[in-house]
């Protein structure tokens, strides 16, 4: 599994976007370690706040298979520019995925803006920083 192969499978995620409000379509594709990859789309909700990502739904997609070591992120959507993930996606990516990781930020028109989980939120809070 490439990289073009795992932003194919963003794409592939975000033609399951439900954005009956914003209209706007994101999908995500991670790849395990192990070389498993879980998809996520964004799901918009009539009660706005409650819509979730796609990065996030990729994520929680994965954890919730029992899948926690990741070794590439993929995104898409149908942006002028790469499309930037937002803080909270950013947050909960920088928690659980190594710092190192590659994250592969592309939209339809081909673009590819390669960057890392620590580039995306320098200074993110972290589980250390519970303890007293
Ligand atoms: O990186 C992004 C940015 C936005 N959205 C979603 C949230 C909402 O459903 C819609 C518009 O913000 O796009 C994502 O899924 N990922
Ligand atoms: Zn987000």
């Amino acid at each position: 599994m490439n990289k073009e192969m795992l932003i194919n499978e963003a794409k592939i995620a975000r033609e399951m976007a439900y954005t009956p409000y914003s209209k706007f379509k994101v999908g995500a594709a991670l790849l395990t370690k192990s070389g498993d990859v879980f998809r996520g789309c964004n799901i918009e909700n009539a009660a706005y706040s409650l819509c979730n990502c796609g990065e996030r739904t990729a994520l929680f997609n994965a954890y919730s298979e029992g899948a926690t070591e990741f070794a590439a992120l993929a995104v898409i959507a149908d942006t002028e520019r790469p499309v930037p993930p937002c803080g909270a996606c950013r947050q909960v990516i920088a928690e659980l995925c190594d710092p190192n990781m590659p994250v592969y930020l592309s939209n339809l028109k081909g673009n590819v803006q390669e960057t890392t989980v620590a580039e995306l939120l320098p200074g993110a809070f972290m589980p250390e920083d519970l303890n007293k």
